[in-house]
């Protein structure tokens, strides 16, 4: 059993949370101020409470809160220097928060997908446990990397969700444009995102030897590629991708100044 508390229960903490409760293996303690988010966890916790003095008892304290307060959220944290401290902050550098800390520290990009056991994350391999390690492969996948590398993780992986998700919802509405009822529109269309993502993950073959397989000769598939390959879909992701990354660069830049 690990003892983790998870600073911040929103969106991302929330779901950090969830996922680790599932195994129902770890002592969880739920903090935040806004007892509407406490609530919303509560389920899944151990224990909730609004007193960060609370991660003190941990084990592994999970930082979750929005980069412009993870300073102050810092500032009144008294970790010992046998806890580990994860960030998962946008933008937020590993060396500042270890210098507001005695914890060991590791900065991790992970995803919405922890709460169902699916998330994509990157952790720097500095300050990265074996503890850590185990965490993360409980919530679903993650990569070990330099934290130079850590604002593509943050579009890629970390924003990445968003992406999907537009995706997913231009594929449902070519559903229901061709007359599926919006329900089944959105089954067929997530259900399919998933079904290609396993199979991306699982399968040997190139990306591009998955779409051939897919491609029947003189088949319906290859009349839909043949519009995307010659429209500028990909040339649009990239272009999101590498809006993302320089939005988390301009974020640690902030912190470079010493502005927060
Ligand atoms: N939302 C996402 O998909 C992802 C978010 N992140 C990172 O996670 C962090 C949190 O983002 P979200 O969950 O989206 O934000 P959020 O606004 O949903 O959650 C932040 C939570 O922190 C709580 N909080 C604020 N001040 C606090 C304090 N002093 N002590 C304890 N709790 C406090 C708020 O009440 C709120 O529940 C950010 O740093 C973001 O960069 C990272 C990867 C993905
Ligand atoms: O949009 C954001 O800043 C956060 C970080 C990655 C996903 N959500």
């Amino acid at each position: 059993m690990t003892r983790v508390s998870v600073i911040g229960c929103g969106n991302m903490g929330g779901a950090f949370l969830k996922g680790l409760a599932r195994s129902g293996s770890h002592h969880l303690t739920a903090i935040d101020l806004d007892p509407d988010a406490l609530e919303r966890v509560a389920d899944h916790a151990t224990e909730t409470t609004d007193d960060t003095a609370a991660a003190k008892a941990s084990d592994v304290v999970i930082l979750a809160v929005k980069p412009d307060i993870a300073g102050a959220v810092l500032g009144d944290l008294d970790l010992s220097a046998e806890q580990t401290l994860v960030t998962l902050a946008a933008g937020v550098p590993r060396d500042f928060v270890a210098g507001q800390t005695e914890a060991q520290v590791v900065r991790i990009m992970p995803n919405l997908a922890a709460e169902t056991g699916n998330m994509a994350a990157a952790a720097t391999n500095e300050g990265l446990t074996d503890e850590v390690r185990a965490l993360l492969d409980e919530v679903g996948e993650f990569v070990e990397i330099d934290e130079e590398l850590m604002d593509i993780s943050t579009a890629v992986n970390g924003s990445g969700p968003a992406f999907a998700f537009y995706l997913i919802d231009a594929m449902k509405q070519g559903g229901i444009d061709g007359g599926l009822d919006p329900e089944q529109a959105e089954t067929l269309a997530a259900q399919t995102f998933k079904g290609a993502a396993e199979t991306v993950l699982r399968d040997d073959r190139s990306v591009d030897d998955l779409i051939d397989a897919v491609c029947s000769p003189n088949g319906t598939t290859i009349e839909g590629m043949d519009v995307l390959w010659d429209s500028d879909a990909d040339e649009a992701v990239v272009d999101a991708v590498a809006a993302a990354e320089r939005r988390s660069k301009e974020l640690a830049e902030a912190f470079e100044d010493g502005d927060e």
